[in-house]
Protein backbone atom coordinates (compact mmCIF):
# COMPACT_ATOMS: atom_id res chain seq x y z
CA UNK A 1 0.00 0.00 0.00
CA UNK A 2 1.31 3.42 -1.30
CA UNK A 3 0.78 6.64 0.35
CA UNK A 4 2.22 9.69 1.42
CA UNK A 5 1.35 9.11 5.21
CA UNK A 6 1.08 12.49 6.27
CA UNK A 7 0.17 10.73 9.48
CA UNK A 8 -1.05 7.16 8.63
CA UNK A 9 -4.77 7.12 10.47
CA UNK A 10 -7.00 4.50 11.32
CA UNK A 11 -8.77 4.75 7.81
CA UNK A 12 -5.25 2.98 5.74
CA UNK A 13 -5.10 0.73 8.83
CA UNK A 14 -8.45 -0.90 8.22
CA UNK A 15 -8.62 -0.56 4.46
CA UNK A 16 -4.78 -2.74 4.61
CA UNK A 17 -6.06 -5.09 7.62
CA UNK A 18 -9.19 -5.74 5.31
CA UNK A 19 -7.29 -6.26 2.22
CA UNK A 20 -5.19 -8.39 3.68
CA UNK A 21 -7.70 -10.88 5.04
CA UNK A 22 -10.19 -11.27 2.13
CA UNK A 23 -7.35 -11.84 -0.08
CA UNK A 24 -4.82 -13.80 2.08
CA UNK A 25 -2.01 -11.63 1.90
CA UNK A 26 1.19 -12.80 3.20
CA UNK A 27 2.18 -9.48 3.97
CA UNK A 28 0.87 -5.91 3.67
CA UNK A 29 4.01 -3.63 2.86
CA UNK A 30 3.74 0.15 3.75
CA UNK A 31 5.61 2.21 1.15
CA UNK A 32 5.76 5.25 2.30
CA UNK A 33 6.15 8.09 -0.97
CA UNK A 34 9.50 10.07 -1.23
CA UNK A 35 8.29 13.21 -3.01
CA UNK A 36 4.53 12.74 -4.31
CA UNK A 37 4.48 14.65 -7.39
CA UNK A 38 1.10 15.25 -7.51
CA UNK A 39 0.94 16.86 -3.95
CA UNK A 40 3.53 19.23 -5.06
CA UNK A 41 1.11 21.89 -4.76
CA UNK A 42 1.65 21.50 -0.97
CA UNK A 43 4.25 20.84 1.53
CA UNK A 44 4.59 17.52 2.56
CA UNK A 45 6.44 16.92 5.66
CA UNK A 46 9.97 15.07 6.01
CA UNK A 47 9.79 11.70 4.88
CA UNK A 48 11.79 10.25 7.40
CA UNK A 49 9.17 11.65 9.91
CA UNK A 50 6.10 9.93 7.84
CA UNK A 51 8.45 7.14 7.14
CA UNK A 52 8.86 6.50 11.63
CA UNK A 53 5.15 7.07 11.70
CA UNK A 54 4.47 4.28 9.29
CA UNK A 55 6.46 2.01 11.40
CA UNK A 56 5.18 3.05 14.88
CA UNK A 57 1.52 2.46 13.38
CA UNK A 58 2.01 -1.01 11.78
CA UNK A 59 5.01 -2.50 14.20
CA UNK A 60 2.14 -4.55 16.53
CA UNK A 61 0.83 -5.92 13.38
CA UNK A 62 3.07 -9.06 12.38
CA UNK A 63 1.72 -8.95 8.95
CA UNK A 64 2.79 -5.77 8.29
CA UNK A 65 6.06 -3.69 7.20
CA UNK A 66 7.67 -0.58 6.02
CA UNK A 67 9.58 -0.14 3.58
CA UNK A 68 12.04 2.88 2.34
CA UNK A 69 12.22 2.12 -0.99
CA UNK A 70 10.19 5.42 -2.22
CA UNK A 71 11.84 7.61 0.53
CA UNK A 72 15.71 6.08 -0.28
CA UNK A 73 15.00 7.13 -3.85
CA UNK A 74 15.90 10.71 -5.95
CA UNK A 75 13.82 12.54 -7.22
CA UNK A 76 9.74 12.11 -7.79
CA UNK A 77 8.29 9.01 -6.89
CA UNK A 78 6.31 6.69 -9.34
CA UNK A 79 4.52 3.88 -8.35
CA UNK A 80 6.36 1.72 -11.49
CA UNK A 81 9.45 2.28 -9.55
CA UNK A 82 7.99 0.91 -6.97
CA UNK A 83 6.67 -1.85 -8.47
CA UNK A 84 10.36 -2.70 -10.29
CA UNK A 85 12.20 -1.87 -6.96
CA UNK A 86 9.22 -4.76 -5.01
CA UNK A 87 9.72 -6.55 -7.85
CA UNK A 88 13.89 -7.51 -7.76
CA UNK A 89 13.12 -7.53 -3.83
CA UNK A 90 10.73 -10.02 -3.82
CA UNK A 91 11.01 -11.93 -7.33
CA UNK A 92 9.03 -14.84 -6.54
CA UNK A 93 5.95 -12.68 -4.86
CA UNK A 94 2.52 -11.88 -6.40
CA UNK A 95 1.91 -8.42 -6.09
CA UNK A 96 -0.76 -6.81 -5.42
CA UNK A 97 -1.14 -3.00 -5.18
CA UNK A 98 -3.70 -1.09 -2.59
CA UNK A 99 -4.83 2.13 -3.17
CA UNK A 100 -8.06 4.21 -2.20
CA UNK A 101 -10.65 5.06 -4.68
CA UNK A 102 -9.86 9.01 -5.24
CA UNK A 103 -6.24 7.23 -6.00
CA UNK A 104 -7.82 4.73 -8.07
CA UNK A 105 -9.79 6.85 -9.88
CA UNK A 106 -6.42 8.90 -11.09
CA UNK A 107 -4.62 6.36 -12.30
CA UNK A 108 -4.18 6.22 -15.60
CA UNK A 109 -2.27 9.91 -15.37
CA UNK A 110 0.50 8.05 -13.13
CA UNK A 111 3.60 7.75 -15.13
CA UNK A 112 3.87 4.46 -17.61
CA UNK A 113 0.23 3.69 -16.15
CA UNK A 114 -0.56 0.72 -18.97
CA UNK A 115 2.62 -1.03 -17.73
CA UNK A 116 1.63 -0.61 -13.91
CA UNK A 117 -1.16 -3.39 -15.14
CA UNK A 118 2.03 -5.85 -15.85
CA UNK A 119 3.71 -5.79 -12.44
CA UNK A 120 0.76 -6.17 -10.30
CA UNK A 121 -2.82 -6.37 -9.08
CA UNK A 122 -4.74 -3.57 -7.94
CA UNK A 123 -7.04 -3.47 -5.56
CA UNK A 124 -9.48 -0.30 -5.03
CA UNK A 125 -11.24 0.12 -1.76
CA UNK A 126 -14.42 2.22 -0.76
CA UNK A 127 -13.58 5.61 0.89
CA UNK A 128 -16.07 7.84 2.12
CA UNK A 129 -16.93 10.73 -0.60
CA UNK A 130 -15.56 8.95 -3.76
CA UNK A 131 -17.27 6.98 -5.99
CA UNK A 132 -15.30 3.38 -6.78
CA UNK A 133 -15.43 2.40 -10.17
CA UNK A 134 -13.05 0.67 -12.37
CA UNK A 135 -13.87 2.52 -15.58
CA UNK A 136 -11.55 2.45 -18.18
CA UNK A 137 -9.18 -0.05 -16.26
CA UNK A 138 -8.54 -3.35 -17.12
CA UNK A 139 -10.91 -5.73 -15.35
CA UNK A 140 -9.07 -8.68 -14.70
CA UNK A 141 -5.93 -6.46 -13.00
CA UNK A 142 -7.99 -4.56 -10.99
CA UNK A 143 -10.44 -5.44 -7.86
CA UNK A 144 -12.96 -3.50 -6.38
CA UNK A 145 -13.21 -3.79 -2.49
CA UNK A 146 -15.33 -2.54 -0.05
CA UNK A 147 -13.74 -1.94 3.26
CA UNK A 148 -15.59 -0.59 6.37
CA UNK A 149 -16.03 3.18 6.01
CA UNK A 150 -13.38 5.83 7.69
CA UNK A 151 -14.18 9.06 7.22
CA UNK A 152 -10.46 10.33 8.40
CA UNK A 153 -7.78 11.75 6.20
CA UNK A 154 -4.45 12.77 6.76
CA UNK A 155 -5.51 16.28 6.45
CA UNK A 156 -8.09 16.58 8.39
CA UNK A 157 -5.33 15.29 10.87
CA UNK A 158 -3.00 17.78 9.90
CA UNK A 159 -5.83 20.44 10.23
CA UNK A 160 -7.18 19.10 13.76
CA UNK A 161 -3.18 19.62 15.40
CA UNK A 162 -2.96 22.90 13.63
CA UNK A 163 -6.22 24.02 15.32
CA UNK A 164 -5.49 22.28 18.41
CA UNK A 165 -7.88 19.47 18.50
CA UNK A 166 -7.65 15.73 19.53
CA UNK A 167 -6.60 13.81 17.37
CA UNK A 168 -6.59 10.61 19.32
CA UNK A 169 -8.41 7.47 18.02
CA UNK A 170 -8.23 9.00 14.48
CA UNK A 171 -4.44 7.52 14.14
CA UNK A 172 -2.79 4.95 16.53
CA UNK A 173 -1.72 6.48 19.83
CA UNK A 174 1.83 5.94 18.65
CA UNK A 175 1.58 8.66 16.06
CA UNK A 176 -0.56 10.84 18.29
CA UNK A 177 2.92 10.78 20.52
CA UNK A 178 5.18 10.74 17.46
CA UNK A 179 3.23 14.24 16.10
CA UNK A 180 3.41 15.98 19.94
CA UNK A 181 7.22 14.58 20.43
CA UNK A 182 8.26 16.45 16.76
CA UNK A 183 5.63 18.93 16.85
CA UNK A 184 4.58 18.52 13.30
CA UNK A 185 1.80 19.70 12.13
CA UNK A 186 2.39 22.84 14.87
CA UNK A 187 -0.15 25.67 15.18
CA UNK A 188 0.40 28.36 12.28
CA UNK A 189 0.05 31.90 13.15
CA UNK A 190 -2.77 33.04 11.30
CA UNK A 191 -4.49 29.97 13.32
CA UNK A 192 -3.61 30.52 16.48
CA UNK A 193 -4.30 34.07 16.45
CA UNK A 194 -8.76 33.13 16.36
N1 LIG B 1 -10.17 6.76 5.07
C1 LIG B 1 -9.68 6.03 4.06
N2 LIG B 1 -10.32 4.91 3.63
C2 LIG B 1 -9.82 4.19 2.59
N3 LIG B 1 -8.68 4.48 1.90
C3 LIG B 1 -8.01 5.58 2.27
C4 LIG B 1 -8.47 6.41 3.36
N4 LIG B 1 -7.58 7.44 3.50
C5 LIG B 1 -6.66 7.27 2.55
N5 LIG B 1 -6.89 6.17 1.81
C6 LIG B 1 -6.07 5.66 0.69
O1 LIG B 1 -4.77 5.39 1.19
C7 LIG B 1 -3.76 5.73 0.20
C8 LIG B 1 -2.75 6.70 0.77
O2 LIG B 1 -3.47 7.85 1.18
P1 LIG B 1 -2.77 9.19 1.63
O3 LIG B 1 -1.51 8.90 2.37
O4 LIG B 1 -2.70 10.15 0.51
O5 LIG B 1 -3.86 9.67 2.73
P2 LIG B 1 -4.94 10.80 2.64
O6 LIG B 1 -5.73 10.72 3.90
O7 LIG B 1 -5.67 10.71 1.33
O8 LIG B 1 -3.98 12.09 2.62
P3 LIG B 1 -4.24 13.63 2.30
O9 LIG B 1 -5.50 14.04 3.02
O10 LIG B 1 -3.00 14.28 2.81
O11 LIG B 1 -4.38 13.75 0.80
C9 LIG B 1 -4.52 6.33 -0.99
O12 LIG B 1 -4.66 5.29 -1.95
C10 LIG B 1 -5.85 6.72 -0.39
O13 LIG B 1 -6.89 6.66 -1.33
O1 LIG C 1 3.16 6.69 -10.36
C1 LIG C 1 2.62 7.80 -10.36
O2 LIG C 1 2.74 8.59 -11.32
C2 LIG C 1 1.78 8.18 -9.15
C3 LIG C 1 1.05 9.36 -9.10
C4 LIG C 1 0.31 9.66 -7.95
C5 LIG C 1 0.28 8.79 -6.87
N1 LIG C 1 1.00 7.63 -6.97
C6 LIG C 1 1.02 6.71 -5.82
O3 LIG C 1 -0.28 6.50 -5.30
C7 LIG C 1 -0.19 6.23 -3.91
C8 LIG C 1 -1.16 7.12 -3.16
O4 LIG C 1 -0.74 8.43 -3.34
P1 LIG C 1 -1.23 9.64 -2.45
O5 LIG C 1 -0.56 10.83 -3.07
O6 LIG C 1 -2.72 9.64 -2.58
O7 LIG C 1 -0.78 9.36 -1.05
C9 LIG C 1 1.28 6.46 -3.53
O8 LIG C 1 1.92 5.23 -3.46
C10 LIG C 1 1.81 7.28 -4.67
O9 LIG C 1 3.20 7.14 -4.89
C11 LIG C 1 1.72 7.33 -8.05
Amino acid sequence: MGGTFDPIHHGHLVAASEVQSLFELDEVVFVPTGQPWQKADRQVSNAEDRYLMTVVATASNPRFTVSRVDIDRDGPTYTIDTLRDLRTQHPEAELFFITGADALAQILSWKDAEELFELAQFIGVTRPGYVLTEDGLPADRVHLQEVPAMAISSTDCRDRVGDGEPVWYLVPDGVVQYINKHQLYAVEESRASH
